[in-house]
């Protein structure tokens, strides 16, 4: 790619010493690595050279023609101090600086020019958002009213903030508390409801309110068992779970004005209902000591449980009454049908066997309650797909169907359904697919072309951060697709610092979780040490973190809890926060204060249901929030597409129109460049350019101790061998292969043989795109390079290892794999290649899935 940004490098003193070598000797293939290196620097010597020339020459006949004529040399002014301020008085203070003192840029780039043309948007008036539609309800409705116990209430009221139900706990919590009418008090239970809506709380509540009375029983304590359990699909949502139970369980055991020896409110309560939670996190001997203590009610992941279930014998599950699917369409995408019915099996088989002792008199322990009660089972889930219907014809019986969707939050006139049975189901799933975004929150996109990206992100986030300087704690979540790309957002964000080659320091609260288990650290080695958050000069007083899931569970943890801690505790430097991610992030997490979630690389997978729960992570129970979407110019369709698919079903008005909360605003980009980094007319290409221009420098900076990677480059051709260009080059790489991964139905908006490759290297901070972009080595089968940088690749070749076999929230399904990995090796049947086990003839990413594989391992 023919750049004039090259000319800005700084000289490498070693690559004109090696222009002038040649390499004899030793083998053909270290000759040839060579060569490809060397070549590469006689390009950048032959730049640097020529513009040396070319200002000789200037000068000399400066001097010759007009000597006294000559302009006074100007100051350069350095960029970074353009951009380091805070957000807020970056526009005052740059627009200042550049009008009047910086001379006009030495550095001729590239980033604005040969961009596809984009219709921009008109200054626009966004659209006013509507009233939120999953706030606590304003009307009368109480959770006293709902029949919740008065000690439960006053708890909600006095320690949590919380005085009225939302609409889906006033649509839920009567026909789960075991007081109401008998049909429903045994039914099992489907809920479905929009995005931070209150659903955790919802289930949680009736099963304290059913097990609460046993308390009055002095022989019950927590052997009892585990009387409730609730399943979520990863690791962090049962973390959450667990501690909004924990914060629920430690109500008190009798009413505020009552003395403690009082008689008056009848039997005393006794404190053994206790938690626990099921995550891998800690050793199998570990939680199976606490197993034996007993859990009364038990938070997990699947695998973990099911491996309980088979391999613990001290787990005490016979008198279970609660199963909760939390997430259940997250669930089945991830694989776990089958151990989940494994789970209801294992239950139903403890349960018999405890019946039986009873029955046969080897068991007392469970007389005087009536714990041969049918378990109820509860499942979430935010669509009724035809696989979520599956699984809830084999775990619930004769469910009621709980909707509780606000069809007209602006009228306050809020729907919630109750209605019954597996017909009920199926009739939901078939006559309503919408899952809209809370109505209160404001959905905005930006055509960005591709080579603009990364510098757009920028100044969308220093934007985003300057506006809410004066609300303490802005969080912002960013999307991308995939955890090669996270990594190397969050160093490069972390490592670059404007107009300087020192690499920033990262923030000092980055403890290393991992020092507690070194067994952990072992296995987790990323580039940039164990740090947990980052610090950028482009993103003053705020911290970095990442989430994926190749992190290890502390380090994922940790990073949660810094990015969702209150301003108050966090030092006064780094009082906003940003999380780069992936979708892994996109379910069920409760952060609280996130004002704006950014999808820079929109859903691989999920379609517009993983767009709403992506965007669910802000505006939630009532508040505000803006959804911001990066849109490539070849992906303009996307806009429509994703707004008539999550308006579904819904018929539309009187006037052809269908109603809010499916639509998007545009905002052009040159507004949020503008915004992000301030200065009059168009100077904003220029501290744009400058920005870009330091992320490049970043990927760079390691290019002079290449000589030691000339080995490696027997492997690799594209001539950049530093560490943060291995990352950037890897980013790139997985990117293009999660692309690929658009399901077929979105391959005519989303096509990788739409992106020009050269202007996406840009955005992975690089100068030329790899020349290996799809598949795990060269090019994959069936992609070709189109001249222009454009790639044309056949659909069958695209990478199947996604984001969600990788991230199972449970080390079952990677247990699995590394077993059946090593059975498969012995039979010889993988081999490695590039470092990587590769299966003999078949595509790397027809692996199967891990219950598949687990199965194969076994022999079954
Ligand atoms: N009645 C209430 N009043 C005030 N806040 C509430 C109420 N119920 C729940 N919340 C708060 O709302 C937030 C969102 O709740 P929750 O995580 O259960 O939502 P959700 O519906 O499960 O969302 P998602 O679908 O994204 O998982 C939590 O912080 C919770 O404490």
């Amino acid at each position: 790619m023919d750049d004039g940004l090259v000319l800005n490098l700084v000289e490498d003193t070693t690559s004109s010493v090696r222009a002038n070598q040649t390499k004899k000797g030793g083998r053909w293939t270290d000759r040839r690595a060579f060569s490809c290196v060397t070549l590469t620097d006689l390009l950048i010597d032959y730049r640097l050279k020529t513009n040396r020339v070319a200002k000789r020459k200037a000068r000399t006949e400066d001097k010759t023609a007009a000597p006294e004529s000559r302009p006074k040399k100007k100051a350069r002014v350095e960029s970074s101090n353009l951009l380091t301020a805070r957000p807020s008085a970056a526009a005052a203070s740059t627009s200042h600086a550049a009008s009047s003192s910086r001379p006009p840029t030495q550095v001729v780039s590239s980033l604005f020019t040969s961009n596809p043309e984009v219709s921009q948007p008109l200054p626009s008036r966004s659209r006013a958002v509507g009233l939120p539609s999953n706030a606590p309800l304003a009307d009368s409705s109480t959770f006293s009213g709902l029949g919740l116990d008065p000690l439960i209430v006053t708890h909600l009221s006095s320690k949590m903030d919380m005085s009225n139900p939302t609409s889906v706990q006033r649509a839920a919590l009567p026909a789960l508390l075991a007081s109401t009418a008998e049909d429903t008090s045994s039914r099992d239970v489907f809920i479905q409801s929009q995005t931070g809506s209150g659903k955790t709380l919802s289930f949680l509540l009736p099963i304290i309110q059913d097990l609460l009375p046993l308390s009055t029983n002095s022989y019950i304590d927590r052997s009892i068992g585990t009387l409730a359990i609730i399943i979520a699909p990863t690791r962090e949502l049962a973390k959450q779970i667990s501690d909004v139970l924990e914060s629920l369980l430690q109500l008190r055991l009798r009413p505020q004005d009552e003395a403690p020896d009082s008689e008056a409110s009848g039997p005393r309560l006794t404190r053994w209902l206790v938690s626990g939670l099921l995550t891998g996190g800690a050793t199998r001997t570990h939680e199976k000591a606490r197993l034996r203590k007993g859990c009364p009610i038990l938070v997990s992941t699947p695998g973990r449980l099911l491996d309980h279930l088979q391999n613990t014998a001290s787990f005490n599950v016979g008198k279970c009454r609660w199963l909760v699917l939390d997430e259940a369409d997250r669930l089945m995408e991830l694989g776990f049908e089958e151990t989940i019915q494994g789970i209801v099996k294992g239950l139903d088989g403890r349960r018999k066997l405890a019946v039986t002792a009873v029955e046969e008199g080897k068991s007392m322990e469970v007389g005087g309650w009536d714990w041969q009660t049918r378990r109820r089972t509860i499942l979430c889930s935010a669509t009724i797909r035809e696989d979520v219907q599956k699984l809830a014809g084999t775990a619930l019986l004769d469910p009621i169907v709980i909707k509780a969707v606000p069809e007209d939050a602006q009228s306050k006139k809020d729907s919630q359904t109750v209605t019954s049975g597996d017909a009920a189901l199926a009739a939901t799933h078939g006559g309503d697919g919408k899952f809209t975004p809370p109505s209160q929150l404001a959905q905005k996109y930006v055509v960005v072309p591709l080579k603009l990206r990364l510098v757009t992100l920028v100044a969308l986030l220093r934007s985003l951060l300057a506006q809410t300087q004066n609300r303490k704690g802005t969080k912002i979540i960013v999307f991308l697709s995939c955890t090669d790309s996270v990594d190397f957002h969050w160093q490069l964000l972390g490592g670059t610092a404007m107009g300087s080659d020192e690499e920033t320091d990262s923030d000092d609260e980055s403890e290393d979780e991992d020092q507690a288990d070194p067994s952990r650290k072992a296995e987790h080695k990323p580039t940039t040490g164990d740090k947990v958050a980052m610090q950028s000069s482009l993103l003053p007083s705020t911290s970095i973190y990442r989430l994926h899931g190749s992190l290890p569970l502390q380090t994922r943890l940790a990073s949660l809890r810094g990015f969702s801690a209150a301003p108050s505790d966090k030092p006064a430097t780094t009082l906003s926060s940003v999380l780069l991610c992936t979708s892994v992030a996109s379910r069920g997490l409760d952060l609280p204060l996130v004002r704006a979630v950014i999808q820079y690389d929109l859903p691989t997978e999920g379609g517009s249901t993983e767009y709403v729960h992506r965007v669910g992570r802000t505006a939630r129970v009532g508040k505000g929030g803006e959804a911001w979407s990066f849109v490539a110019p070849s992906e303009a369709d996307w806009v429509n597409w994703v707004s008539e698919k999550m308006q579904g079903n819904t018929p539309s008005t009187e006037k052809g129109q269908k109603p809010a909360g499916g639509k998007l605003d545009a905002v052009a980009m040159d507004t949020v460049l503008k915004n992000g980094f301030g200065g009059k007319g168009s100077e904003f290409e220029e501290r744009a350019t400058d920005v870009q221009l330091s992320f490049e420098r970043w990927v760079l900076r390691e290019q002079s101790v290449r000589a030691k990677y000339v080995r490696e480059a027997q492997k690799e051709t594209d001539g950049i061998y530093s560490k943060h260009a291995e990352s950037a080059r890897k980013a790139y790489q997985s990117h293009m292969r999660a692309y690929a991964t658009h399901p077929s139905d979105e391959k005519h908006i989303f096509h990788i043989r739409h992106l020009h490759l050269g202007h996406l290297a840009k955005a992975f901070a690089l100068r030329e795109a790899p020349a290996a972009a799809v598949g795990a080595k060269g090019k994959a089968k069936g992609t070709k390079m189109r001249p222009g940088g454009t790639v044309k690749s056949s659909s069958r070749s695209v990478d199947r290892t996604r984001e969600s076999r990788e991230w199972d929230g449970d080390p079952h399904i990677l247990d699995a794999e590394k077993r059946m990995e090593s059975v498969v090796r012995a039979q010889g049947r993988l081999t490695k290649k590039g470092g990587k086990i590769v299966s003999s003839g078949i595509s790397e990413f027809q692996v199967a899935s891990g219950y598949n594989l687990e199965k194969m391992v076994q022999g079954s």
